[in-house]
């Protein structure tokens, strides 16, 4: 026999080690976005996302990113002296230990929202997290994937957000409002995609058929455009 061959598994280096998360980026801005906005708030940006949105602003998350434990990810966001944390992504629930990071979050006093697609369980999340739900509509290309049974989990503080890139965006919006019942289980927020509509036209849209949900802007965007990390 020429040599000997032993079978070793690979140790892939994708293996998340224990208590830590993929992080892209950590960073220190205001609140551009939904019940918080313009507070100041410290962003925790996790990698990955398993959906694909037509008008994602935020595919630079998709891939990379670093392993941070967690214990230093909460020294990062403790440095910034902000009271609001905003945990994001990419889609932060599609890292399971995302759960123990919002846990931590609110054990050190942050007030803590969390962005997600909704198209993962939201049952687990702390009921102190303030759960920023996007229910996606059919121009995002990912509509399929509302996971409807989330909407039982919503809690008065949680919020609604639908991304609006067309009248028929809207149309689907408003009916899934109303079949839903939304505005009587927490705030809904109608967003226009960013450049996709011009956000006067769903502004008057909403006026038009006296919706009782709330139009937003992304704040970050009029002040800082596009950039990564604002
Ligand atoms: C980048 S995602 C990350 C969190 C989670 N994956 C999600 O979809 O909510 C955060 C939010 O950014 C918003 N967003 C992303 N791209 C956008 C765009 N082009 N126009 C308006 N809002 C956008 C969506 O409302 C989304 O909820
Ligand atoms: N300033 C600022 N506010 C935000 N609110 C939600 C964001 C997100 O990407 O989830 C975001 C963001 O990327 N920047
Ligand atoms: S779910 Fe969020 S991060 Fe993922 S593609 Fe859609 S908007 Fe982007
Ligand atoms: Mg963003």
């Amino acid at each position: 026999m020429t040599g000997s061959s032993t079978s070793v598994a690979p140790t892939t280096s994708t293996q998340a080690p224990a208590e830590r998360l993929r992080i892209t980026e950590i960073f220190h801005s205001i609140q551009g976005e939904a019940d918080a906005i313009g507070w100041r708030t410290v962003f925790v940006r996790l990698t990955g996302c398993p959906l694909r949105c037509v008008w994602c602003d935020t595919e630079y998350s998709f891939y990379g990113g670093d392993w941070r434990d967690i214990d230093d990810i909460l020294a990062e966001v403790a440095s910034h002296g902000a009271r609001h944390v905003c945990v994001t992504g990419g889609e932060p629930l599609a890292q399971k230990r995302c759960l123990i990071l919002l846990k931590r979050l609110c054990d050190a006093g942050h007030e803590v929202s969390l962005e997600t697609s909704g198209a993962l369980d939201v049952a687990q999340v702390d009921p102190r997290v303030r759960k920023v739900m996007d229910l996606k509509a059919p121009d995002s290309g990912e509509a399929k994937r509302n996971l409807w049974s989330n909407i039982e989990h919503l809690l008065p503080h949680d919020q609604v957000k639908i991304v609006i890139a067309s009248r028929a965006d809207y149309e689907w919006a408003r009916d899934v409002v109303a079949e839903h019942r939304l505005v009587e289980r927490c705030m809904v927020l109608f967003s226009p995609a960013h450049g996709a509509i011009k956000p006067r036209e769903l502004a008057e849209w909403i006026i038009e058929d006296k919706l009782d949900v709330r139009f937003q802007l992304q704040l970050h965007k009029l002040l800082w455009n596009d950039e990564p990390g604002h």
